[in-house]
């Protein structure tokens, strides 16, 4: 038979091109223009006012505040960090209108409206998967966590990270911190400056997460952990490089230099995994293991389920662990140095608070290791790391779409609309927290979080409903840790260097660093 290319004329090939281009072009107007302006017109209609679609106009918020910085000890951040929305929100009201390329995005400042959108009880609100970094993170190969799959999953990690399970961990995390504390204090020893070391605590703090998450998750493999770590953060870096085609459909698919690089880093990454997931079985299987890390808990909460042959069943797959492997490390990578370096910052500008504090960890613990035991008599601690989440959340906003058209707040949403709920501006309204809103005052947590404001549910750094963080007491353990060993051995406070700009990339952090000056405590 001939090639079939032979059977068609040159002029049915230019036929043919020109179809293509044409349909082409017709899907980018629809995608484009037709869509977009549908959606902005049907949500006008209802009297939502915002910011004019504009095809191909850039995300510009975050560009206005890039040279200025704050006053020092200031907290009211929500005009520096977010000042775009800050004036929609003055402009136009609680409900506003702006765009993430052609999807419109309706910003709601409500903590009632967005527990109803984060419990998803009419279920007409799911995470995000397209047009955004993590999204195409997703679909480089970790877990997109949708619908029963997703259910499954969660069921299975909120068992593995359970607290009792947790605290089986602890002796990893002292580990970690301690080598830290050790570090700080030899350099400390050797400073020129007399006295004291100054030392930028972001990358400090990093370095930290990885160790504790590598050891903690992957206990022996600890070196392979932090190769994980490595490969998925120059997958981050080609990611970013890359965000203008993100919201391209099927970008990912091309076969260009950096898709194939991005591949090839996934590869790598689920080739160590299996060796580590294949060596970890064993071990359970010969009653060998120690169960002290989180992918034991994870496997243990799927023993005699797990399908090797990975056909879908009661259990994860080999390939489910893999995803969550490494959505645990993705995760768990930024957000906990965030947010101890807020800690630390906080602590400095406010030594009244880091005064009582040191007295409260020393008088539970002395100089000792912390014990799992005395964190739940951590009170003050405890308020702080509340405070710190409150006035500088790491994850500022979160984000769902409608799938189809839903009701919310006597506003109906079409399908394909972008709800964007600012936990920033909720943290900072007074209308919740009362005038002393942008003031840094742990008591405001001492009878708990439901006291702390006038609504008991407005405290949501780590989301809310089904989808809620699964390693938030993972987190705060970690941070207990953390920040009881630094107080046993430092007195710290904010180095002349400093700048106060708190800056949303991904996650919210000090702009340029957070120098701080440390002094050995006698
Ligand atoms: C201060 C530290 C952290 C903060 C502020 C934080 C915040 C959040 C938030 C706000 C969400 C929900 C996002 C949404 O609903 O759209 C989330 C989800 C998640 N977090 Fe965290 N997180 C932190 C640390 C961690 C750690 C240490 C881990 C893992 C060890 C982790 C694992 C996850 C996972 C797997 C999800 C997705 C859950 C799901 O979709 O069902 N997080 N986190």
């Amino acid at each position: 038979m001939p090639p079939t290319t032979a059977l068609m004329s040159p002029a049915t090939l230019s036929w043919c091109f020109m179809i293509c281009t044409l349909s082409g072009s017709l899907l980018l107007w629809h995608r484009l223009w037709l869509r977009p302006r549908r959606l902005e017109r049907a949500l006008c209609a209802q009297g939502l006012r915002g910011r004019p679609y504009r095809p191909f106009s850039s995300n510009e918020a975050g560009k206005k505040n890039q040279k200025s910085s704050m006053p020092l000890g200031c907290h009211d951040i929500v005009p520096f960090v977010v000042p775009l929305l800050h004036d929609a929100v003055q402009e136009h009201g609680r409900t506003s209108i702006s765009w993430i390329g052609p999807m419109p995005t309706v910003t709601i400042v409500d903590a009632r409206l967005t527990r109803e959108v984060m419990f998803g009880k009419s279920g007409h609100f799911e995470k995000l998967r397209k047009n955004r970094v993590l999204s195409t993170l997703l679909t480089a190969g970790l877990p997109t966590h949708e619908g029963e799959k997703w259910a499954k999953h969660r069921k299975i990690l909120d068992r593995a990270f359970h607290l009792q399970k947790l605290k089986l961990m602890l002796p990893a995390f002292s580990s970690c911190c301690q080598e830290l504390v050790t570090r700080w204090t030899e350099s400390l020893c050797n400073s020129s400056s007399k006295g004291f070391w100054e030392v930028d605590v972001c990358p400090e703090f990093l370095s930290l997460a990885a160790d504790a998450i590598s050891r903690t998750a992957f206990g022996s493999s600890y070196l392979q952990g932090r190769r994980i770590l490595e490969l998925q953060s120059e997958q981050v870096q080609r990611i970013k490089a890359s965000v203008k085609m993100i919201s391209i459909p099927g970008y990912t698919s091309l076969p260009t230099k950096n898709n194939k690089r991005m591949r090839n880093i996934n590869n790598e990454i689920e080739s160590i995994l299996q060796g580590i997931i294949a060596k970890k079985l064993q071990a359970m299987q010969e009653e060998e293991s120690t169960k002290q890390d989180l992918l034991s808990l994870m496997l243990e909460s799927n023993m005699g389920k797990i399908d090797c042959n990975r056909r879908s069943g009661v259990g994860l797959t080999i390939e489910d662990v893999m995803e969550e492997c490494k959505m645990c490390y993705f995760a768990s990578t930024e957000t906990p140095p965030t947010l101890l370096t807020w800690t630390m910052v906080l602590l400095s500008m406010h030594p009244e608070w880091q005064d009582r504090a040191r007295e409260e960890v020393l008088g539970l613990f002395g100089k000792n290791q912390p014990e799992y035991d005395g964190f739940r008599r951590l009170t003050t601690v405890t308020m702080i790391l509340y405070e710190v989440l409150r006035l500088y959340p790491p994850a500022i906003a979160f984000h769902r779409k409608t799938y189809k058209e839903t009701e919310l707040g006597g506003i109906t949403y079409p399908a394909g609309v972008i709800i964007e709920m600012p936990v920033l501006l909720i943290h900072h309204d007074p209308d919740i927290w009362g005038v002393d809103v942008h003031e840094f005052r742990p008591d405001r947590f001492a009878e708990g979080i439901s006291k702390a404001s006038n609504d008991p549910s407005a405290f949501l750094p780590f989301g809310w409903g089904p989808r809620i963080c699964i390693g938030q007491n993972f987190v705060l353990f970690e941070a207990k840790m953390a920040v009881c060993m630094i107080l046993q051995h430092f007195e710290f406070e904010l180095a002349p260097t400093y700048t106060h700009a708190p800056q949303n990339r991904k996650i919210l952090r000090p702009m340029h660093g957070a120098q701080i000056k440390l002094k050995a405590l006698v």
